[in-house]
């Protein structure tokens, strides 16, 4: 089975993070995609974050619910303790043996992927799926991918996925000014928000 793991922090997910995993599945002839909601970033202060892991969760299944081939793992929804990916990634081969890991990020995780904690010892466990965001250009991309593979030996494709300046700072900016999210979330997510008062 060819695997791509969509990992993310999903605060909350949007059709950003939906589309980089549809177009890897696609792109790479991917079995499944596993969507991988980050309970303790390493990076990020969950402390100064107001939405529950379990909010996060609720928010990913309602975003894939009806797509055969998109799951969640809640192998880093977990509090307290921080998941970092190099242990996840070690931990899947273990239990999925048998499995091909194909990890999708995009560019902003590409060039920041160095600070990663034991980061050297996530590219022998799959392949790095890696779409453009923002300001970098596929020449940014191209560079820092030759750079990768030249000084780790890591194994990274460009994945071609549509280009959306969206974020969920973005999301969450909108919604605390009682703005529409409306299209940039999945309408069940969307709801959900509303629902749950989240942003507010
Ligand atoms: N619009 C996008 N285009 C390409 N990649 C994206 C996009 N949004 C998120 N990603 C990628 O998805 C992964 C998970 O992202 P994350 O959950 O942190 O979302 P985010 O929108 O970056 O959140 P925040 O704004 O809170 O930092 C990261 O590798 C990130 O680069
Ligand atoms: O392992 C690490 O040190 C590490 C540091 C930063 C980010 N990551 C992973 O990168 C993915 C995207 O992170 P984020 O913050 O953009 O949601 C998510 O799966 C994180 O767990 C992992």
């Amino acid at each position: 089975m060819k695997i791509g793991i969509m990992g993310g922090t999903f605060d909350p997910i949007h059709i950003g993070h939906l589309l980089l995993g549809e177009f890897a599945f696609e792109q790479f002839e991917l079995d499944e995609i596993w969507f991988l909601p980050n309970g303790n970033p390493p990076h990020k202060d969950t402390e100064e974050m107001d939405t529950s892991l379990s909010h996060r969760v609720a928010m990913v299944e309602a975003a894939i619910q009806g797509a055969p081939h998109f799951k969640i793992s809640l192998h880093e929804a977990k509090e307290g303790v921080h998941s970092y990916t190099y242990q996840t990634m070690l931990e899947f081969h273990e239990l999925y043996p048998g499995c091909e890991f194909y990890f999708i990020l995009g560019a902003d995780s590409l060039f920041s992927i160095e600070q990663w904690r034991y980061f050297k010892e996530i590219f022998p466990t799959c392949t790095i799926l890696a779409a453009m965001r923002d300001d970098k250009d596929i020449a940014d991309m191209q560079k820092q991918i030759a750079y990768l593979k030249e000084k780790y030996g890591a194994d990274i494709e460009l994945l071609r996925a549509p280009l959306l300046e969206i974020s969920s700072t973005t999301i969450r900016e909108r919604a605390a000014k009682g703005l529409t999210v409306h299209y940039m979330v999945p309408d069940a997510v969307a709801d959900y928000i509303k629902e749950h008062h989240l942003y507010r």
